[in-house]
């Protein structure tokens, strides 16, 4: 990447202050991009689920690893549970949705209540194993909340091999003018959902899979306790990354901890952060770290830069960072703040290799919360910061009164913010689906078919604050 007619800003900027110039390309199609990562966590989508608890779980877990993002666990969750997370992931399908499964003497107010945890907004009534029905939530309009679930369900839906083509299921289901089919195996047994975008997805992705086929996965540690302990206990769940996660990331207790964790020698890629200097960057790097998490500040559930002034625009300590750790042969994923593709793009043209996102996704359906409503009926999710008061209690809720009332003290995030579900993009793999074709957009522009190419040949300006409101779309007239 270099800086248009290579005037070197006098200052540091974040994503809202960079364009991208268009360069000649000839690449014919957006298709012809390969968004896959080279930092050998397998993902063949430069995208990370940050470590947040109202955000990063199962269900988040194996949707995004079935599009080629990875997620990671957060630190807070008890180690067992996460070991169960990593198992449930793994042992999920690569093309079929995982679906809510109710008995047909099961209520309508069970399905309604169940139904919400899925963007495909139905469930799939079983028994013995074997569909017999599916009911969706226009199905329960105007029905007794007790009835039971086979007096409303449809008991004839679209139901596919699991070794069908998605293509042909797409056609199938749009000849059907269905919402969802039901996969089923040799004997008849549930596998799985496919919506009809799930078909067409499942022909424009890959899914990041291990070498057993199982979907990728990672977990986050801290910096205190027993760090190699628990590092031990995560990679022997079968981790596919590792992450070492504190806010101040240049410090010696990140340093021993790294150094702790390296003496394990892990067979799968060690993350570490948070830092936005080059200087940081190289002690993690020096300390064992194969992928450097940058950002201090630019995250929307953070009030570090309010608390303390400290961090640094995002955009500049993305490529300072990523400039010293391709230097010595390692990478970074840009750390928070993202909220449109167009900062996805930047991140990976200023020399990220992934490009983390945490608040953007917690308003999905495949966040861990509760979908609820507000007064004017819109929905949405909680989500809360990981330093906030809120977190802090849960991951001190075995420590003494005293040490947590002390911890308590240093807030730094913020405990309930409502993040409300775009009506036109309610599941992750709609955020997902938005920022690819972004991503891929802009690598066409600049002329490039990797995410390699993108970051040597991207030429990026330095925009007034009028440039980007320029940029922006106009809903009503001015
Ligand atoms: N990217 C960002 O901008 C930030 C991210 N976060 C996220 O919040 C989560 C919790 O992180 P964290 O607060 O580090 O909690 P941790 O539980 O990881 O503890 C951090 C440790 O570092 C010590 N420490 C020293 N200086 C600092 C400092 N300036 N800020 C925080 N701890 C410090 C703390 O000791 P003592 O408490 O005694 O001081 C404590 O022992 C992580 O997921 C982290 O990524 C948090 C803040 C900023
Ligand atoms: N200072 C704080 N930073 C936090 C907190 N919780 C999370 N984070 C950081 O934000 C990113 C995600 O950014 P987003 O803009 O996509 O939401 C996450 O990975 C952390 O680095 C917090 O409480 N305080
Ligand atoms: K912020």
């Amino acid at each position: 990447m270099h800086f248009l007619h290579d005037a070197i800003p006098p200052h540091d900027l974040t994503y809202d202050d960079v364009f991208m110039v268009p360069r000649h390309s000839a690449i014919a199609s957006r298709y012809d991009v390969d968004l896959a990562t080279s930092d050998g966590t397998g993902a063949t989508l430069p995208l990370v689920v940050a470590n947040m608890t109202a955000i990063a779980g199962k269900r988040m877990a194996e949707t995004v690893a079935r599009r080629g993002g990875i997620t990671v666990i957060p630190q807070d969750i008890p180690i067992p549970v996460v070991a169960d997370v990593v198992r449930f992931v793994k042992s999920r399908h690569t093309v079929f949705d995982t679906p809510i499964e109710l008995t047909p003497h099961q209520t309508v107010a069970e399905a309604l209540s169940l139904i919400p945890k899925r963007s495909h907004r139905a469930a799939v009534v079983v028994r013995d194993g074997r569909p017999v029905g599916v009911v969706s939530e226009a199905d329960c309009v105007e029905v007794d909340r007790f009835a039971q679930v086979e007096q409303v369900m449809n008991p004839a839906p679209v139901t596919i091999r699991a070794d069908a083509d998605p293509r042909q299921v797409f056609e199938a289901m749009d000849a059907a003018r269905a919402q969802v089919a039901v996969a089923v195996d040799d004997t008849g047994r549930l596998v799985g959902v496919l919506t009809r975008t799930g078909a067409l997805r499942a022909t424009l992705y890959s899914p990041a899979v291990d070498a057993r086929g199982g979907l990728r996965i990672a977990a986050a540690v801290g910096v205190n306790g027993d760090v190699a302990q628990k590092a031990a206990d995560l990679l022997e769940a079968g981790v596919d990354c590792l992450v070492v996660d504190t806010a101040h990331g240049h410090q010696d207790r990140m340093l021993e901890a790294l150094a702790a964790v390296r003496a394990l020698d892990p067979q799968v890629p060690v993350a570490a952060g948070n830092v936005v200097s080059a200087e940081g960057t190289r002690a993690l790097i020096d300390a064992g770290a194969d992928i450097v998490k940058v950002g201090v500040g630019p995250g929307a559930m953070c009030t570090t830069r309010m608390m303390t002034g400290v961090g640094r625009p995002q955009f500049s300590a993305v490529l300072e960072c990523a400039a010293t750790a391709r230097e010595l042969g390692r990478h970074v994923w840009a750390d928070g703040g993202v909220r449109h593709p167009r900062d996805v793009a930047l991140a990976l043209a200023a020399g990220a290799s992934s490009v983390m996102i945490g608040s953007w996704f917690a308003g999905t359906h495949e966040s861990p919360g509760d979908l609820l409503q507000d007064s004017n009926g819109r929905s949405y999710k909680v989500s809360f910061g990981m330093a906030s008061a809120r977190a802090v209690a849960n991951r001190t809720s075995t420590e003494s009164a005293y040490d947590r009332a002390r911890k308590g003290l240093y807030e730094e995030g913020i405990s309930s913010s409502r993040m409300y579900l775009d009506p036109a993009r309610p599941g992750v793999e709609d955020l997902i689906d938005e920022i690819c074709s972004g991503v891929r957009s802009a690598c066409t522009y600049a002329g490039a078919a990797t995410l390699e190419e993108f970051h040597e040949r991207t030429v990026v300006g330095v925009q007034s604050a009028a440039g980007f409101h320029e940029g922006r779309p106009l809903a009503t007239s001015w």
